[in-house]
């Protein structure tokens, strides 16, 4: 038997280099509403491909841009921070742009920020737009003004040489045991989104009353015979006085929460959806966060 490995895959990038589409390329489809959720919740999405016996787990970062409002650089932080935890990063340049003020900019940061040893990989997308020629010469300009460890050519959208750069990442991925059971990484992502529309509106629901130690796990997935889905829910709060605001008077907040939540993934799913929440106090939830967060299940927003 193989040895089994795994690790971590930052896809960095300008906003539009088309890390979604690769991301879903690699993962499979059913991520793409999550990263679609990036934009609303600024959390870090990750998601996860098999390729033989290599886990990869994707941390799809936020768009990298220069940093105005505080907002925007609570973003960047953020993304930085998905970055830096990784074993790998994926730098998403876009062919017909080139090197970009934006790409500059990204290349001072991984110099100054990046740990030493971390190995990035440049890949070359939407070579689907741009002439041979140019390609090479771009391959060049940008090799010269960092020292990437391999270069890739791809097209995210049309899927050219994605599967390269997937095996290369497989083999570069530290030797190790799977962060998580092959059984549970079909489902993970739709549990992973369940969780994310609850805490969506829980977020519109609640604004600034909101208790920011709040997590949203979805517990149990069961499809069942007749084509719904029952979908368990708990919503985690670090103190009883937060139970009785995510709750509200006769627990008219949490049962807006559910319904509006049900009704968002009936849509998605294209089918029936019974949503149960249950909201539990859980004190030591600052430190369990740190593990969720390592391990990618948590959904809180980057400020
Ligand atoms: N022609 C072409 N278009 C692509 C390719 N890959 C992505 N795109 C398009 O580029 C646009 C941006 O792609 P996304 O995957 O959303 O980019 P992103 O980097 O996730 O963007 P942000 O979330 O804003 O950071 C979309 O319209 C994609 O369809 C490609 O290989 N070729």
């Amino acid at each position: 038997m193989t040895e089994t490995r795994a690790g971590f895959v930052a896809l960095i990038g300008e906003p539009n280099a088309g890390k979604s589409t690769l991301l879903n390329r690699m993962v499979g489809a059913k991520v793409s509403i999550v990263t679609h959720k990036v934009q609303t919740t600024r959390a870090r999405i990750r998601g996860i491909a098999m390729e033989g016996q290599a886990q990869i787990v994707f941390v799809d970062t936020p768009g990298l841009f220069r940093p105005r409002r505080r907002l925007d650089r609570a973003m960047v932080a953020a993304a930085w921070g998905g970055a830096a935890d990784a074993d790998i990063v994926v730098l998403l340049v876009e062919a017909h742009r080139g090197l970009t003020e934006g790409v500059r900019s990204i290349l001072d940061t991984l110099k100054d920020r990046l740990p030493k040893g971390t190995r990035v990989a440049l890949a070359i997308n939407k070579i689907d737009r741009v002439k041979a020629e140019t390609l090479l010469a771009l391959s060049q300009e940008l090799n010269a003004a960092y020292e990437f460890a391999k270069t890739f050519m791809i097209s995210a959208e049309k899927g050219y040489g994605v599967q390269d750069l997937k095996e290369w990442l497989a083999a570069e991925v530290p030797a190790g045991p799977w962060f998580y059971p092959e059984d549970q990484i079909a489902d993970l992502p739709m549990r992973m989104i369940a969780a994310e529309v609850t805490r969506e509106k829980l977020t519109l629901r609640l604004h600034e009353e909101l208790p920011y130690q709040l997590t949203v796990e979805t517990e149990r997935w069961e499809d069942r015979k007749d084509g719904s889905a029952r979908i368990d829910q708990i919503v985690y709060v670090a103190r009883e006085g937060h139970k009785g605001i995510v709750l509200g008077n006769r627990g008219e907040t949490i049962k807006a929460v559910g319904k509006a939540a049900r009704e968002e993934l009936t849509e998605f799913l294209g089918r029936p959806v019974h949503l149960f929440l249950t909201v539990k106090v859980r004190p030591n939830w600052l430190e369990e966060s740190e593990r969720y967060n390592e391990m990618g299940l948590d959904f809180r927003d980057g400020d």
